[in-house]
Protein backbone atom coordinates (compact mmCIF):
# COMPACT_ATOMS: atom_id res chain seq x y z
CA UNK A 1 0.00 0.00 0.00
CA UNK A 2 1.49 3.77 -0.93
CA UNK A 3 1.48 5.60 1.79
CA UNK A 4 4.48 8.00 1.24
CA UNK A 5 6.08 9.38 -2.17
CA UNK A 6 9.06 10.89 -3.09
CA UNK A 7 9.19 13.35 -5.96
CA UNK A 8 12.20 14.54 -7.07
CA UNK A 9 12.19 16.08 -11.12
CA UNK A 10 14.10 18.11 -12.95
CA UNK A 11 11.26 18.05 -15.73
CA UNK A 12 8.52 19.58 -13.78
CA UNK A 13 5.77 19.05 -16.17
CA UNK A 14 2.77 17.66 -15.20
CA UNK A 15 3.87 16.88 -11.44
CA UNK A 16 1.85 19.07 -10.11
CA UNK A 17 -1.98 18.06 -10.58
CA UNK A 18 0.15 14.08 -10.29
CA UNK A 19 1.03 15.48 -6.67
CA UNK A 20 -2.15 16.72 -6.00
CA UNK A 21 -3.92 13.49 -6.91
CA UNK A 22 -1.57 11.73 -4.66
CA UNK A 23 -2.23 13.71 -1.59
CA UNK A 24 -6.24 13.84 -2.25
CA UNK A 25 -5.10 9.43 -1.96
CA UNK A 26 -4.30 10.41 1.35
CA UNK A 27 -0.21 9.85 0.53
CA UNK A 28 2.22 11.91 2.09
CA UNK A 29 4.56 13.90 -0.06
CA UNK A 30 8.38 14.32 0.37
CA UNK A 31 10.42 16.11 -2.28
CA UNK A 32 13.92 17.69 -3.03
CA UNK A 33 14.49 21.34 -3.33
CA UNK A 34 13.26 22.39 -6.02
CA UNK A 35 10.35 20.13 -6.73
CA UNK A 36 9.43 20.70 -3.16
CA UNK A 37 9.62 24.14 -3.94
CA UNK A 38 6.88 24.11 -6.43
CA UNK A 39 5.01 21.96 -4.30
CA UNK A 40 4.31 24.45 -1.84
CA UNK A 41 3.50 27.15 -4.41
CA UNK A 42 0.50 25.37 -5.12
CA UNK A 43 -0.29 24.35 -1.49
CA UNK A 44 0.52 21.10 -1.10
CA UNK A 45 1.91 19.78 2.37
CA UNK A 46 5.26 18.40 1.32
CA UNK A 47 8.18 17.17 3.53
CA UNK A 48 11.66 18.39 2.47
CA UNK A 49 14.29 15.52 2.03
CA UNK A 50 16.24 17.71 4.13
CA UNK A 51 14.71 17.46 6.68
CA UNK A 52 14.08 13.79 6.48
CA UNK A 53 17.75 13.47 6.24
CA UNK A 54 18.91 16.54 8.75
CA UNK A 55 21.66 17.39 6.20
CA UNK A 56 21.19 20.75 4.05
CA UNK A 57 21.10 19.57 -0.20
CA UNK A 58 24.73 20.18 -0.02
CA UNK A 59 27.52 20.42 -3.15
CA UNK A 60 25.23 22.41 -5.28
CA UNK A 61 22.86 19.67 -4.97
CA UNK A 62 25.47 16.94 -6.09
CA UNK A 63 24.31 15.77 -2.59
CA UNK A 64 20.25 15.41 -1.87
CA UNK A 65 18.87 11.66 -1.49
CA UNK A 66 21.90 10.08 -1.08
CA UNK A 67 21.35 8.84 2.56
CA UNK A 68 19.78 5.94 4.56
CA UNK A 69 16.96 7.82 5.18
CA UNK A 70 16.02 7.76 1.81
CA UNK A 71 17.72 4.44 0.67
CA UNK A 72 16.59 2.89 4.01
CA UNK A 73 13.18 4.09 3.66
CA UNK A 74 13.39 2.57 -0.61
CA UNK A 75 15.21 -0.68 -0.38
CA UNK A 76 13.73 -2.28 2.51
CA UNK A 77 12.05 -5.57 2.31
CA UNK A 78 8.16 -5.45 3.88
CA UNK A 79 8.23 -8.72 4.30
CA UNK A 80 11.45 -9.43 6.10
CA UNK A 81 11.10 -8.95 9.52
CA UNK A 82 15.04 -7.66 10.16
CA UNK A 83 15.08 -5.43 7.56
CA UNK A 84 11.82 -3.70 9.44
CA UNK A 85 13.42 -3.63 12.60
CA UNK A 86 16.14 -2.22 10.98
CA UNK A 87 14.10 1.10 10.05
CA UNK A 88 12.63 0.78 13.33
CA UNK A 89 15.60 1.30 15.10
CA UNK A 90 17.47 4.09 12.83
CA UNK A 91 13.79 6.02 12.88
CA UNK A 92 13.58 5.21 9.16
CA UNK A 93 10.18 5.77 7.36
CA UNK A 94 9.33 3.48 4.36
CA UNK A 95 8.84 5.19 0.72
CA UNK A 96 6.20 3.38 -1.38
CA UNK A 97 6.56 5.32 -4.33
CA UNK A 98 9.03 7.06 -6.40
CA UNK A 99 9.06 9.76 -9.00
CA UNK A 100 11.22 11.21 -10.89
CA UNK A 101 13.10 12.42 -13.97
CA UNK A 102 17.06 13.01 -14.08
CA UNK A 103 19.10 15.80 -14.93
CA UNK A 104 18.55 16.06 -19.25
CA UNK A 105 22.12 14.88 -19.91
CA UNK A 106 21.32 14.13 -23.33
CA UNK A 107 19.43 17.31 -24.24
CA UNK A 108 22.38 19.46 -22.64
CA UNK A 109 25.39 17.70 -24.67
CA UNK A 110 23.21 17.82 -28.09
CA UNK A 111 24.08 21.82 -27.05
CA UNK A 112 26.47 23.20 -29.58
CA UNK A 113 27.29 25.22 -27.23
CA UNK A 114 27.77 22.64 -24.25
CA UNK A 115 30.69 22.79 -22.42
CA UNK A 116 32.27 20.02 -20.62
CA UNK A 117 31.80 21.18 -17.08
CA UNK A 118 27.99 21.42 -18.39
CA UNK A 119 28.16 17.92 -19.24
CA UNK A 120 29.59 16.78 -16.18
CA UNK A 121 27.32 19.05 -13.76
CA UNK A 122 24.26 16.76 -15.65
CA UNK A 123 25.40 13.71 -14.96
CA UNK A 124 22.71 12.62 -12.20
CA UNK A 125 23.67 10.26 -9.47
CA UNK A 126 21.21 10.77 -6.96
CA UNK A 127 18.36 10.03 -8.95
CA UNK A 128 19.95 7.17 -10.58
CA UNK A 129 20.76 5.60 -7.02
CA UNK A 130 16.81 6.73 -6.25
CA UNK A 131 15.48 4.49 -9.25
CA UNK A 132 17.84 2.51 -8.85
CA UNK A 133 17.03 1.29 -5.48
CA UNK A 134 12.98 1.30 -5.86
CA UNK A 135 12.92 -0.63 -8.77
CA UNK A 136 15.15 -3.23 -7.41
CA UNK A 137 12.75 -3.38 -4.44
CA UNK A 138 9.81 -3.47 -6.87
CA UNK A 139 7.38 -5.47 -4.76
CA UNK A 140 7.12 -3.20 -2.75
CA UNK A 141 7.87 0.25 -4.21
CA UNK A 142 5.92 1.83 -7.29
CA UNK A 143 8.22 3.74 -9.37
CA UNK A 144 7.69 6.20 -12.11
CA UNK A 145 9.97 7.87 -14.49
CA UNK A 146 7.32 8.76 -17.21
CA UNK A 147 4.51 10.79 -17.41
CA UNK A 148 2.51 8.90 -19.29
CA UNK A 149 2.34 6.09 -16.78
CA UNK A 150 0.66 8.98 -14.24
CA UNK A 151 -2.43 8.53 -15.01
CA UNK A 152 -2.60 4.43 -15.30
CA UNK A 153 -1.09 4.35 -11.73
CA UNK A 154 -3.27 7.15 -10.13
CA UNK A 155 -6.62 4.86 -11.45
CA UNK A 156 -4.80 1.75 -10.09
CA UNK A 157 -4.63 3.64 -6.81
CA UNK A 158 -7.62 4.59 -6.91
CA UNK A 159 -9.49 1.19 -7.49
CA UNK A 160 -7.68 -0.32 -5.35
CA UNK A 161 -6.99 1.76 -2.36
CA UNK A 162 -3.96 2.82 -2.60
CA UNK A 163 -2.49 -0.81 -3.29
CA UNK A 164 -0.12 -0.85 -6.78
CA UNK A 165 -0.46 -4.77 -7.81
CA UNK A 166 3.04 -6.70 -8.46
CA UNK A 167 2.24 -6.82 -12.22
CA UNK A 168 2.36 -2.88 -12.53
CA UNK A 169 5.77 -2.20 -10.19
CA UNK A 170 7.58 -5.03 -12.16
CA UNK A 171 6.53 -3.26 -15.46
CA UNK A 172 7.34 0.18 -14.15
CA UNK A 173 10.94 -1.31 -12.83
CA UNK A 174 11.45 -3.18 -15.79
CA UNK A 175 11.50 0.19 -17.49
CA UNK A 176 13.75 2.49 -15.36
CA UNK A 177 16.43 -0.27 -15.76
CA UNK A 178 15.87 0.34 -19.59
CA UNK A 179 16.03 4.28 -19.02
CA UNK A 180 19.31 4.20 -16.13
CA UNK A 181 21.47 1.92 -18.97
CA UNK A 182 20.36 4.12 -21.68
CA UNK A 183 21.15 7.01 -19.25
CA UNK A 184 24.67 5.88 -18.72
CA UNK A 185 25.41 4.22 -21.92
CA UNK A 186 24.85 7.96 -23.31
CA UNK A 187 27.24 9.08 -20.73
CA UNK A 188 30.14 6.74 -21.70
CA UNK A 189 29.40 7.43 -25.16
CA UNK A 190 29.66 10.93 -24.81
CA UNK A 191 33.02 10.98 -22.72
CA UNK A 192 34.72 7.93 -24.70
CA UNK A 193 34.17 10.37 -27.64
CA UNK A 194 36.42 13.63 -26.49
CA UNK A 195 39.83 13.59 -27.02
CA UNK A 196 42.25 14.96 -24.19
CA UNK A 197 41.55 18.43 -24.63
CA UNK A 198 37.88 18.22 -23.47
CA UNK A 199 36.54 19.92 -27.01
CA UNK A 200 32.92 19.49 -26.88
CA UNK A 201 32.76 20.15 -30.70
CA UNK A 202 35.68 18.31 -31.47
CA UNK A 203 34.70 14.85 -29.82
CA UNK A 204 34.25 11.94 -32.10
CA UNK A 205 31.04 10.95 -33.69
CA UNK A 206 32.20 7.49 -33.19
CA UNK A 207 32.95 6.84 -29.68
CA UNK A 208 35.92 3.98 -27.55
CA UNK A 209 32.57 1.99 -26.61
CA UNK A 210 29.60 2.28 -28.29
CA UNK A 211 26.15 1.98 -26.34
CA UNK A 212 22.70 1.59 -28.11
CA UNK A 213 19.37 1.84 -27.47
CA UNK A 214 16.54 0.86 -29.23
CA UNK A 215 13.22 -0.13 -28.28
CA UNK A 216 11.40 -3.07 -29.69
CA UNK A 217 8.26 -2.28 -31.61
CA UNK A 218 7.41 -6.16 -32.47
CA UNK A 219 9.08 -10.20 -32.60
CA UNK A 220 8.37 -11.64 -36.62
CA UNK A 221 7.22 -14.90 -36.79
CA UNK A 222 10.26 -15.32 -38.92
CA UNK A 223 13.57 -13.29 -40.07
CA UNK A 224 14.68 -13.15 -43.47
CA UNK A 225 14.23 -16.78 -44.17
CA UNK A 226 11.47 -18.68 -42.39
CA UNK A 227 14.10 -20.69 -40.30
CA UNK A 228 15.68 -17.46 -38.41
CA UNK A 229 14.04 -15.18 -35.77
CA UNK A 230 13.53 -12.01 -36.12
CA UNK A 231 12.38 -8.68 -34.13
CA UNK A 232 11.88 -5.19 -35.14
CA UNK A 233 13.52 -2.31 -32.68
CA UNK A 234 12.74 1.43 -33.12
CA UNK A 235 15.05 4.23 -32.18
CA UNK A 236 14.15 5.67 -28.19
CA UNK A 237 14.31 9.13 -30.06
CA UNK A 238 11.94 8.84 -33.08
CA UNK A 239 13.19 10.37 -36.26
CA UNK A 240 11.23 12.30 -38.22
CA UNK A 241 9.77 10.87 -41.08
CA UNK A 242 11.67 7.91 -40.32
CA UNK A 243 9.86 4.56 -41.67
CA UNK A 244 9.88 3.52 -37.59
CA UNK A 245 7.01 6.14 -37.35
CA UNK A 246 4.74 3.97 -39.46
CA UNK A 247 0.95 3.25 -38.59
CA UNK A 248 -0.44 0.45 -40.16
CA UNK A 249 -3.99 0.74 -40.91
CA UNK A 250 -4.76 -2.62 -41.85
CA UNK A 251 -3.06 -5.91 -42.79
CA UNK A 252 -1.53 -9.07 -42.13
CA UNK A 253 1.88 -8.45 -39.76
CA UNK A 254 4.76 -6.64 -41.35
CA UNK A 255 7.51 -9.63 -41.97
CA UNK A 256 10.97 -8.97 -41.55
CA UNK A 257 11.43 -8.87 -45.51
CA UNK A 258 8.25 -6.38 -45.34
CA UNK A 259 9.91 -3.90 -43.00
CA UNK A 260 13.40 -3.81 -44.86
CA UNK A 261 11.92 -3.17 -48.44
CA UNK A 262 9.42 -0.99 -47.26
CA UNK A 263 12.41 1.36 -45.95
CA UNK A 264 13.78 1.07 -49.40
CA UNK A 265 10.45 1.86 -50.84
CA UNK A 266 9.96 4.90 -48.19
CA UNK A 267 13.41 6.57 -48.48
CA UNK A 268 13.54 6.60 -51.92
CA UNK A 269 9.93 7.88 -52.27
CA UNK A 270 10.44 10.45 -49.88
CA UNK A 271 13.93 12.18 -52.08
CA UNK A 272 11.29 13.08 -54.87
CA UNK A 273 9.72 15.01 -52.41
CA UNK A 274 10.46 18.69 -53.06
CA UNK A 275 11.88 20.24 -56.40
CA UNK A 276 12.04 16.78 -57.78
CA UNK A 277 10.34 16.88 -61.05
CA UNK A 278 6.37 16.05 -60.27
CA UNK A 279 3.68 16.81 -57.78
CA UNK A 280 3.53 12.97 -56.73
CA UNK A 281 6.20 10.28 -56.90
CA UNK A 282 5.66 6.82 -56.59
CA UNK A 283 8.11 3.67 -55.84
CA UNK A 284 7.83 -0.08 -56.34
CA UNK A 285 10.59 -1.98 -54.90
CA UNK A 286 10.75 -5.55 -55.30
CA UNK A 287 13.86 -7.70 -52.90
CA UNK A 288 15.42 -4.16 -51.58
CA UNK A 289 15.80 -2.67 -55.23
CA UNK A 290 13.06 -0.09 -57.22
CA UNK A 291 11.55 -2.24 -60.11
CA UNK A 292 10.18 1.18 -61.67
CA UNK A 293 10.17 4.57 -60.19
CA UNK A 294 8.19 7.60 -61.61
CA UNK A 295 6.54 11.33 -60.71
CA UNK A 296 3.22 12.72 -62.11
CA UNK A 297 0.67 15.20 -61.91
CA UNK A 298 -1.01 12.79 -59.09
CA UNK A 299 -0.26 9.22 -57.39
CA UNK A 300 -2.38 7.61 -60.15
CA UNK A 301 -0.29 8.69 -62.70
CA UNK A 302 2.75 8.12 -61.03
CA UNK A 303 1.84 4.53 -60.26
CA UNK A 304 0.89 3.79 -63.65
CA UNK A 305 4.18 5.11 -64.81
CA UNK A 306 6.32 3.39 -62.56
CA UNK A 307 4.60 0.01 -62.99
CA UNK A 308 5.37 0.39 -67.15
CA UNK A 309 9.07 0.02 -66.06
CA UNK A 310 8.62 -3.60 -64.93
CA UNK A 311 4.68 -4.57 -64.53
CA UNK A 312 6.29 -8.86 -63.74
CA UNK A 313 8.50 -7.76 -61.11
CA UNK A 314 5.70 -5.71 -59.62
CA UNK A 315 3.80 -7.79 -58.38
CA UNK A 316 3.77 -8.39 -55.14
CA UNK A 317 5.95 -5.47 -54.69
CA UNK A 318 6.34 -2.93 -51.89
CA UNK A 319 5.03 0.45 -52.73
CA UNK A 320 5.30 4.37 -51.73
CA UNK A 321 3.82 7.45 -52.58
CA UNK A 322 5.29 10.67 -51.29
CA UNK A 323 1.83 12.01 -51.55
CA UNK A 324 -1.59 11.16 -50.15
CA UNK A 325 -3.18 7.88 -51.47
CA UNK A 326 -6.60 8.95 -53.42
CA UNK A 327 -9.51 7.20 -54.03
CA UNK A 328 -8.01 7.15 -58.16
CA UNK A 329 -4.34 5.73 -57.14
CA UNK A 330 -6.01 2.71 -54.52
CA UNK A 331 -9.13 1.31 -57.60
CA UNK A 332 -6.24 1.05 -59.74
CA UNK A 333 -3.76 -0.19 -57.39
CA UNK A 334 -6.08 -3.00 -55.50
CA UNK A 335 -6.24 -4.81 -59.01
CA UNK A 336 -2.22 -5.77 -58.75
CA UNK A 337 -1.25 -7.85 -55.61
CA UNK A 338 0.64 -5.52 -53.39
CA UNK A 339 2.37 -6.48 -49.91
CA UNK A 340 2.52 -3.09 -48.47
CA UNK A 341 1.28 0.24 -50.02
CA UNK A 342 2.90 3.31 -47.99
CA UNK A 343 1.31 6.81 -47.93
CA UNK A 344 1.48 9.58 -46.13
CA UNK A 345 -2.68 9.56 -45.59
CA UNK A 346 -5.26 7.48 -47.04
CA UNK A 347 -8.19 9.26 -48.19
CA UNK A 348 -11.43 7.66 -47.01
CA UNK A 349 -12.18 6.07 -50.58
CA UNK A 350 -9.08 4.43 -50.18
CA UNK A 351 -9.30 2.96 -47.11
CA UNK A 352 -13.14 2.12 -48.27
CA UNK A 353 -11.42 0.30 -51.34
CA UNK A 354 -8.28 -1.42 -49.27
CA UNK A 355 -11.05 -2.04 -46.49
CA UNK A 356 -12.07 -5.64 -48.69
CA UNK A 357 -8.31 -6.66 -49.91
CA UNK A 358 -7.61 -7.08 -45.91
CA UNK A 359 -4.30 -8.90 -47.03
CA UNK A 360 -3.02 -5.67 -48.46
CA UNK A 361 -0.94 -4.10 -45.27
CA UNK A 362 -2.11 -0.05 -45.46
CA UNK A 363 1.43 2.18 -43.55
CA UNK A 364 0.93 5.90 -42.93
CA UNK A 365 4.14 7.71 -42.45
CA UNK A 366 4.39 11.26 -41.85
CA UNK A 367 6.75 13.16 -44.16
CA UNK A 368 9.82 14.22 -42.66
CA UNK A 369 13.27 15.04 -43.66
CA UNK A 370 15.48 13.54 -41.11
CA UNK A 371 18.03 11.15 -41.52
CA UNK A 372 19.17 8.36 -39.11
CA UNK A 373 22.04 9.48 -37.24
CA UNK A 374 23.80 6.19 -38.24
CA UNK A 375 23.87 3.19 -40.69
CA UNK A 376 24.60 -0.49 -38.80
CA UNK A 377 25.71 -3.34 -40.99
CA UNK A 378 26.68 -6.53 -38.25
CA UNK A 379 29.91 -8.34 -39.94
CA UNK A 380 31.13 -11.34 -38.54
CA UNK A 381 32.04 -10.55 -34.31
CA UNK A 382 31.80 -6.46 -35.31
CA UNK A 383 29.52 -3.75 -36.69
CA UNK A 384 29.93 -1.50 -39.55
CA UNK A 385 29.37 1.91 -38.47
CA UNK A 386 29.09 4.98 -41.23
CA UNK A 387 27.06 7.89 -41.67
CA UNK A 388 24.16 7.88 -43.87
CA UNK A 389 24.15 8.31 -47.34
CA UNK A 390 22.26 11.20 -47.18
CA UNK A 391 23.50 13.70 -49.62
CA UNK A 392 21.55 14.77 -52.78
CA UNK A 393 24.14 16.50 -55.60
CA UNK A 394 22.83 19.59 -56.56
CA UNK A 395 22.58 20.74 -60.13
CA UNK A 396 24.91 23.57 -59.18
CA UNK A 397 27.86 20.34 -58.25
CA UNK A 398 27.85 19.06 -61.46
CA UNK A 399 29.82 18.95 -63.99
CA UNK A 400 29.23 18.89 -67.63
CA UNK A 401 32.41 16.82 -69.47
CA UNK A 402 31.12 16.31 -72.86
CA UNK A 403 31.21 18.97 -75.56
CA UNK A 404 28.21 18.67 -76.28
CA UNK A 405 25.07 20.20 -73.44
CA UNK A 406 22.45 18.11 -72.19
CA UNK A 407 19.28 19.71 -73.32
CA UNK A 408 17.18 20.59 -70.63
CA UNK A 409 15.18 17.96 -71.32
CA UNK A 410 18.29 15.66 -70.91
CA UNK A 411 19.19 17.68 -67.63
CA UNK A 412 15.76 16.83 -65.91
CA UNK A 413 16.23 12.67 -67.23
CA UNK A 414 19.60 12.75 -65.91
CA UNK A 415 18.56 14.41 -62.56
CA UNK A 416 15.70 12.19 -62.16
CA UNK A 417 18.21 8.83 -62.76
CA UNK A 418 20.48 10.20 -60.29
CA UNK A 419 18.72 10.29 -57.45
CA UNK A 420 16.65 6.58 -58.50
CA UNK A 421 20.33 5.01 -58.78
CA UNK A 422 21.20 6.03 -54.94
CA UNK A 423 18.76 3.28 -54.15
CA UNK A 424 19.92 0.78 -56.45
CA UNK A 425 21.89 -1.78 -55.12
CA UNK A 426 25.19 -1.58 -56.75
CA UNK A 427 26.20 -2.06 -59.66
CA UNK A 428 23.43 0.39 -60.39
CA UNK A 429 22.57 1.47 -63.71
CA UNK A 430 19.57 2.98 -64.37
CA UNK A 431 17.58 4.03 -67.70
CA UNK A 432 15.20 6.89 -67.21
CA UNK A 433 12.99 9.57 -70.04
CA UNK A 434 10.43 11.65 -68.80
CA UNK A 435 10.03 11.57 -65.32
CA UNK A 436 10.27 7.25 -64.80
CA UNK A 437 12.33 4.32 -65.10
CA UNK A 438 12.55 2.20 -68.48
CA UNK A 439 14.89 0.01 -67.41
CA UNK A 440 17.07 -0.96 -64.06
CA UNK A 441 20.01 -3.30 -63.66
CA UNK A 442 21.33 -3.91 -59.98
CA UNK A 443 23.59 -5.74 -57.96
CA UNK A 444 25.29 -7.24 -60.62
CA UNK A 445 29.41 -7.83 -60.11
CA UNK A 446 29.98 -6.02 -63.39
CA UNK A 447 29.04 -2.75 -64.36
CA UNK A 448 28.84 -3.89 -67.70
CA UNK A 449 26.43 -6.56 -67.13
CA UNK A 450 23.85 -4.43 -65.23
CA UNK A 451 23.83 -2.43 -68.07
CA UNK A 452 22.72 -5.51 -70.20
CA UNK A 453 20.35 -5.95 -67.94
CA UNK A 454 18.66 -2.70 -67.59
CA UNK A 455 18.40 -2.72 -71.14
CA UNK A 456 17.02 -6.67 -71.14
CA UNK A 457 14.88 -5.39 -68.77
CA UNK A 458 13.19 -2.50 -70.70
CA UNK A 459 13.52 -4.70 -73.64
CA UNK A 460 11.13 -6.86 -71.49
CA UNK A 461 8.96 -4.27 -70.43
CA UNK A 462 8.49 -2.73 -74.46
CA UNK A 463 9.73 0.14 -73.24
CA UNK A 464 12.48 1.76 -76.46
CA UNK A 465 15.65 3.19 -74.41
CA UNK A 466 15.81 5.61 -77.82
CA UNK A 467 16.83 9.20 -76.45
CA UNK A 468 17.10 8.15 -72.43
CA UNK A 469 19.01 8.99 -69.83
CA UNK A 470 21.34 6.60 -68.25
CA UNK A 471 22.54 6.79 -64.80
CA UNK A 472 25.62 4.71 -63.30
CA UNK A 473 25.75 4.85 -59.93
CA UNK A 474 29.74 4.92 -59.43
CA UNK A 475 32.29 5.54 -62.32
CA UNK A 476 33.01 3.41 -65.71
CA UNK A 477 35.88 1.93 -65.19
CA UNK A 478 36.37 1.56 -68.75
CA UNK A 479 34.29 2.93 -71.88
CA UNK A 480 33.21 -0.68 -72.54
CA UNK A 481 30.42 0.40 -69.78
CA UNK A 482 29.25 3.49 -71.59
CA UNK A 483 29.76 1.92 -74.77
CA UNK A 484 26.68 -0.65 -73.91
CA UNK A 485 24.88 1.87 -72.42
CA UNK A 486 25.29 4.04 -75.85
CA UNK A 487 24.42 1.46 -78.07
CA UNK A 488 21.11 0.62 -75.38
CA UNK A 489 20.12 3.99 -76.89
CA UNK A 490 21.22 6.36 -74.39
CA UNK A 491 21.59 9.71 -75.45
CA UNK A 492 22.99 11.16 -72.08
CA UNK A 493 24.75 9.95 -69.41
CA UNK A 494 25.06 11.08 -65.80
CA UNK A 495 28.25 9.35 -63.14
CA UNK A 496 30.43 10.54 -60.81
CA UNK A 497 33.57 10.48 -62.35
CA UNK A 498 36.59 10.42 -61.10
CA UNK A 499 38.12 6.99 -62.83
CA UNK A 500 41.72 7.06 -63.93
CA UNK A 501 40.73 6.16 -67.58
CA UNK A 502 38.30 9.48 -67.08
CA UNK A 503 39.50 10.98 -70.15
CA UNK A 504 39.23 7.40 -72.61
CA UNK A 505 35.44 7.92 -70.62
CA UNK A 506 35.17 11.45 -71.67
CA UNK A 507 36.69 10.89 -75.48
CA UNK A 508 34.11 7.72 -75.80
CA UNK A 509 30.94 10.03 -74.99
CA UNK A 510 32.41 12.78 -77.75
CA UNK A 511 32.46 9.55 -80.08
CA UNK A 512 29.31 8.61 -79.53
CA UNK A 513 27.81 12.39 -79.43
CA UNK A 514 26.34 12.06 -76.22
CA UNK A 515 26.33 14.28 -73.18
CA UNK A 516 27.39 13.52 -70.21
CA UNK A 517 27.76 14.85 -66.45
CA UNK A 518 30.00 14.19 -63.73
CA UNK A 519 28.54 14.42 -60.06
CA UNK A 520 31.98 14.07 -58.62
CA UNK A 521 29.43 12.09 -55.50
CA UNK A 522 29.31 7.69 -55.37
CA UNK A 523 26.47 6.09 -54.38
CA UNK A 524 27.34 2.46 -53.60
CA UNK A 525 24.79 1.00 -52.12
CA UNK A 526 25.49 -2.67 -50.51
N1 LIG B 1 22.36 14.35 -5.61
C1 LIG B 1 21.29 13.79 -5.23
O1 LIG B 1 21.29 13.24 -4.17
C2 LIG B 1 20.07 13.86 -6.07
N2 LIG B 1 18.91 13.34 -5.69
C3 LIG B 1 18.01 13.59 -6.67
N3 LIG B 1 18.61 14.28 -7.67
C4 LIG B 1 18.01 14.79 -8.89
O2 LIG B 1 17.54 16.10 -8.66
C5 LIG B 1 16.50 16.45 -9.57
C6 LIG B 1 15.40 17.22 -8.86
O3 LIG B 1 15.94 18.27 -8.14
P1 LIG B 1 15.04 19.47 -7.61
O4 LIG B 1 13.81 18.86 -7.00
O5 LIG B 1 15.89 20.14 -6.63
O6 LIG B 1 14.71 20.37 -8.78
C7 LIG B 1 16.03 15.13 -10.18
O7 LIG B 1 16.42 15.13 -11.52
C8 LIG B 1 16.78 14.05 -9.39
O8 LIG B 1 17.10 12.96 -10.18
C9 LIG B 1 19.91 14.44 -7.33
N4 LIG B 1 20.81 15.13 -8.10
C10 LIG B 1 21.92 14.70 -8.68
O9 LIG B 1 22.60 13.81 -8.51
Amino acid sequence: MIRTALLSVSDKNGIVPFAKALHEQGIKLISTGGTAKLLAENNLPVVEVSSLTKFPEMLDGRVKTLHPMVHGGLLARRDFPEHMAALKEHGIDTIDMLVINLYPFNETVAKESCSFEDAVENIDIGGPAMLRAAAKNHQDVTVLISPEDYAPVLAELKANQNVVSYKTNLALAKKVFAHTAQYDGAIANYLSALGDDLDHKARSSYPETLHLAFEKVQEMRYGENPHQSAAFYKDIYPVDGALANYKQLQGKELSYNNIADADSAWECVKSFTGNAGGAAACVIIKHANPCGVAVGATALEAYEKAFKTDPSSAFGGIIAFNVPCDGAAAQVISKQFVEVLIAPSFSDEAKAIFSIKQNVRLLEIPLGSAFNNFDFKRVGGGLLVQSPDSKNVLQSEMRVVSQRQPTPSEMNDMMFAWRVAKFVKSNAIVYCANGMTLGIGAGQMSRVDSARMASIKAENAGLSLKGSAVASDAFFPFRDGLDVVVNGGASCAIQPGGSMRDDEIIAAANEHGIAMIFTGTRHFRH
